[in-house]
């Protein structure tokens, strides 16, 4: 089991899981399709049909998901890695068996396009965040992100599987310093996208203040769980 794996196979997070993929395949093919105006409307009506019974339950946002395993970094709803989020790859982040740090692989699809055929230089920023954080958490390095520096080498192309890594460079204080790359998965050595991100653990009082009002599915405070003195 890895930080970005779903904590159990509950009914709950599989329905979760199966909504996020139907999201994520209703947002690719919308960005996909030759479809007709009319058709284009008859697809949005039934989304909002569909959607609007979750609309009327809603879950305060400093409330954690009950899926959520916060003890695991495990954030289902995140934009990145969690299987129940529409704009999320979902990302599934593993230890590097190449010698520390996470990889992912994954082909990205049109939804996430910036020039044309290759993906959007936000979305590799986004994504190198995400993959640099947990490269932390893997060192129990958890931190918020102070600093990311993205250097753009070669386009990435989507539909086509990318390797994507991150490992710890440089621990100071609450500072950490995490590397990774981008690549062709079939061309690990060859970095499209490099980053370099630094992290700080907020102090207790930080987290404190930052987080007392969030609260864990079963009303425990997770304010407690972030700060690093
Ligand atoms: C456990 C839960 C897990 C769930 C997560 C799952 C997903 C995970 C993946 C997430 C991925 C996405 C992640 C996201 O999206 S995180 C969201 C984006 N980031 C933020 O919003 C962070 C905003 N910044 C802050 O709130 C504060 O700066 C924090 C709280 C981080 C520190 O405020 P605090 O008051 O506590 O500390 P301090 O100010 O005394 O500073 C402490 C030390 O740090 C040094 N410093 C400060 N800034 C910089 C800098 N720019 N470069 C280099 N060094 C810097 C500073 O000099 C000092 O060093 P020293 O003087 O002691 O030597």
């Amino acid at each position: 089991m890895t930080a970005t794996e779903p904590a159990t196979g509950t009914d709950l997070l599989d329905a979760v899981a199966d909504l996020g993929a139907a999201l994520r395949q209703s947002l690719e093919a919308s960005t996909s399709t030759t479809a007709s105006a009319a058709q284009l409307r008859e697809a949005a009506a039934g989304i909002r049909a569909a959607t609007a019974p979750l609309a009327a339950l809603p879950r305060p946002y400093d409330k954690l998901p009950a899926v959520d395993d916060m003890a695991r970094a495990v954030r289902v709803f995140n934009p990145v890695v969690g299987v129940g989020s529409g704009v999320a790859v979902p990302l599934d982040l593993r230890p590097d068996p190449a010698g520390g740090g996470v990889v992912a692989r994954a082909a990205l699809g049109q939804r996430y396009e910036g020039p044309p055929t290759f993906l959007h230089g936000g979305i590799s920023a986004l994504l190198m965040d995400q993959v640099l954080g947990h490269a932390a958490i893997a060192a129990n390095r958890w931190g918020m992100t102070v600093g990311l520096d993205v250097r753009y080498r070669r386009p990435v192309p989507l539909h086509v599987t990318v390797r994507l890594a991150g490992r710890v460079a440089a621990i100071d204080g609450r500072r950490t310093t995490v590397v990774g790359t981008i690549a062709a998965d079939d061309a690990p050595d060859v970095a499209l996208v490099e980053a370099t991100a630094v992290f700080v653990s907020p102090s207790p009082e930080v987290a404190a203040r930052y987080f007392a009002g969030v609260r864990t599915a079963s009303g425990e405070q997770v304010s407690g769980r972030v700060g690093t003195g």
